[in-house]
């Protein structure tokens, strides 16, 4: 059956989420700030709202979209971040101005290039309505793009959006060339970290160790096609940030998440060592040398207590 797809945001995710949904014969309806129709214009009759924009896109969208009163349009959210105003992520925003709506979030190892290239890729809905998140599931699925659901949203966004600031991490460690040993401590460590603030806000560890969690730290901790390995590496190196950030070719949402993040996990008693050298290197306080140190540095404690 042909789905009506209105697809917010014509950057490098919103582009390839739309030509999967055409692939898979929907009839989509891809909108950018720079289309010549209104937002109203091309979700008047949508079935599906998905909304690929940057954080600070997720607000201004929302705002325009409010006159829908639709309760059987389903809004898929695949922004990867946290709301630098009031701490929210990208799916509570858009619940808290549908509440009668279903909102469902998709998340993966998915690096947008190798997709539009046609390589296999798989990636994960998640919906406290299961039967949207089917839907949602059906609509993507294909021979390239395999789509698993999970109940567990928060678990699903918060994978994808801390993992971006592990990714900063990993690009510096590359970048400073530590190793392979020092990667997978890193990389292992940093799920440990997410796991820890995941739990705290309530979502569950099994939904991090799939691929929304643990899946998409390995896609962008490994490939210099994440923007955010980008931002590390280049801060390894000796660049400044706004160098890097001014040719990065898109968004690096670990920057903004990194600060929101060590706001809140000050606030909440949150220990976030990994995620609070990323921040101190992107504010200039540390080098990235002196961050390694610090890291390596602190009090002996045991592998598996989380609470640590
Ligand atoms: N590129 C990728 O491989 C993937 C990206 N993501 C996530 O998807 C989101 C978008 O990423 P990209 O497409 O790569 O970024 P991008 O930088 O290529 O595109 C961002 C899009 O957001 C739009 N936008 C920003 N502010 C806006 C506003 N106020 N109103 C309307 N539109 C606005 C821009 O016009 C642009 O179309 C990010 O949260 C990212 O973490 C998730 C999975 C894969
Ligand atoms: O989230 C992504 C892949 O799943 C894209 O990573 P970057 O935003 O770091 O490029």
């Amino acid at each position: 059956m042909e789905t009506k797809i209105t697809v917010i945001g014509a950057g490098a995710w919103g582009t390839t989420l739309a030509s999967l949904a055409k692939a898979n014969g929907h009839q989509v309806r891809l909108w950018s700030r720079q289309s010549s129709a209104t937002l109203a214009d091309v979700s008047a009759d949508a079935d599906i709202i998905v909304s690929a924009v940057s954080m600070k896109g997720v607000r201004p969208v929302v705002e325009q979209l409010r006159f829908l009163q639709r309760k059987e349009v389903i809004f898929v959210t695949a922004t990867k971040g946290l709301d630098p105003s009031t701490t929210c992520t990208p799916s509570q925003i858009w619940q808290a101005a549908f509440p009668a709506n279903s909102v469902v979030v998709l998340a993966g190892p998915n690096l947008s290039k190798e997709i539009q290239a046609g390589l296999p890729a798989a990636t994960v809905v998640g919906s406290k309505d299961l039967t949207a998140a089917k839907l949602v599931q059906i609509l993507f699925n294909s021979t390239r793009f395999r789509v698993y659901t999970n109940d567990d949203p928060l678990g699903v966004e918060l994978g994808g959006t801390l993992k971006n600031v592990m990714a900063i991490a990993a690009g510096t460690c590359d970048g400073l060339q530590l190793g392979t040993n020092a990667k997978a401590a890193l990389v292992t460590r940093g799920l440990a970290e997410i796991i820890r603030i995941g739990n705290h806000w309530g979502a569950k560890t099994d939904t991090f160790y799939g691929l929304s969690g643990l899946g998409d730290l390995l896609a962008t901790c490994n490939s210099p096609l994440s923007r955010n390995y980008q931002v590390g590496y280049g801060l390894a190196i000796g660049k400044n940030l706004t160098e890097i950030l001014t040719h990065l070719e898109g968004t690096a949402e670990g920057v903004n998440t990194s600060q929101v993040l060590v706001q809140l996990a000050n606030e909440q008693g949150i220990y976030i060592p990994i995620s609070a050298q990323v921040d101190r290197l992107l504010k200039g306080e540390v080098t990235p040398q002196a961050a390694v140190n610090s890291l390596m540095l602190r009090d002996v404690k045991p592998e598996t207590d989380l609470s640590l």
